[in-house]
């Protein structure tokens, strides 16, 4: 993908009033699949200009939700909301942009007409080949769809989302099966988006994608929401670790140091200061190298580990 310039959208929501205007409002949505209740009561608000990250174990529901959100499903019960209208409502197709698992293009149809028809389709106006460019796919542009590769397929997808510059973005997975190249351009074109005031919704497997970017993140398990906050709040009382290598046998100060065979030792510390000086202290007493030293900021990891549990 390029650096293309990206086309200037409405100005970017700064003042308090504007940021706190509701974009996307769930209330207690339930959505059976038979007799199968996939999501069980999910509250979720987010305002103008949030990037807020879905983030959840396989089969939490992250998808279903999504898909009700496209407005092809409707809840069992409880409400969606976009800009205070239902998601069936045709007037939004031009404010939202949706990029989801699978897109199940037309095969025969070329990169470009299936982006000009997606165009056609939800109303959004752009210029299909500055999007194509900012895809890299310019190249690709008069090849039919069933011959694309899989990476070349999701960057299609990404495309059919950000076309027109909507003013809510859902991104379902948006990196899986791209390559490094393409996932940081792909981000490039998100924070460009967010920058001139898209509000977007991220969901991922890549936690480091959301913990870099989400001004908020929801954790969903089993159908339902179990935590909601910024990154700080949902990790503040989780560790962080020290980890290092020795080069000989040693035992080291820590009760909850684990030590691998190959002599890796990971300390988990919620008092990381203390800890780090504690270490450092010893090893210079006892004249010991800490090979590859190295503090794990605090993550999401342990969360979902608890989750699971
Ligand atoms: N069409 C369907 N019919 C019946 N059950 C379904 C259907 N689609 C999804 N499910 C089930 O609903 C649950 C939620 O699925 P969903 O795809 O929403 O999860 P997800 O959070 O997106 O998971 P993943 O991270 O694995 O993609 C899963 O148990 C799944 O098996």
């Amino acid at each position: 993908m390029q650096n293309t310039t990206l086309r200037t959208t409405p100005a970017a929501p700064t003042a308090d009033g504007v940021r706190s205007e509701t974009v996307v409002e769930m209330k207690d949505l339930r959505i059976d699949y038979g007799d199968f209740t996939a999501v069980d009561g999910v509250d979720l608000e987010i305002r103008r200009g949030e990037f807020l990250g879905l983030l959840g174990t396989n089969g939490a529901g992250k998808t279903t939700t999504i898909e009700v959100m496209e407005g092809h499903r409707a809840p069992t019960a409880g409400s969606v909301r976009f800009f205070g209208q239902d998601p069936s409502n045709r007037s939004l197709r031009s404010r939202v942009g949706i990029m989801l698992q699978e897109s199940g293009f037309a095969p025969d149809l070329t990169v470009r007409e299936t982006l000009a028809l997606i165009g056609r389709l939800t109303r959004r106006d752009d210029d299909v080949d500055r999007v194509l460019d900012l895809v890299d796919l310019r190249r690709r542009r008069d090849t039919r769809t069933g011959q694309l590769s899989g990476g070349e397929k999701r960057r299609l997808d990404f495309a059919t989302a950000i076309f027109g510059s909507p003013e809510l973005i859902f991104l379902d997975e948006p990196t899986t099966g791209l390559d490094i190249e393409a996932r940081d351009a792909l981000w490039h074109v998100v924070d460009r988006l967010r920058d001139e005031g898209a509000t977007i919704l991220l969901t991922t497997h890549y936690l480091e994608e959301a913990q870099e970017r989400a001004d908020r993140i929801a954790l969903m398990h089993s159908g339902r929401i179990h935590r909601q906050g910024t990154v700080a709040e949902l990790t503040s009382a989780s560790p962080s670790t020290i980890s290092f290598r020795l080069s000989r046998e040693l035992t080291v100060p820590f009760e909850d140091a684990t030590i691998a065979p190959g002599g890796g030792v990971t300390i988990p510390t919620t008092n990381l200061q203390e800890d780090l000086y504690r270490l450092l202290v010893w090893s210079r007493s006892r004249d010991v190298e800490l090979e590859g030293l190295n503090v794990g900021a605090k993550g999401l990891e342990s969360l979902f580990r608890a989750l699971n549990a």
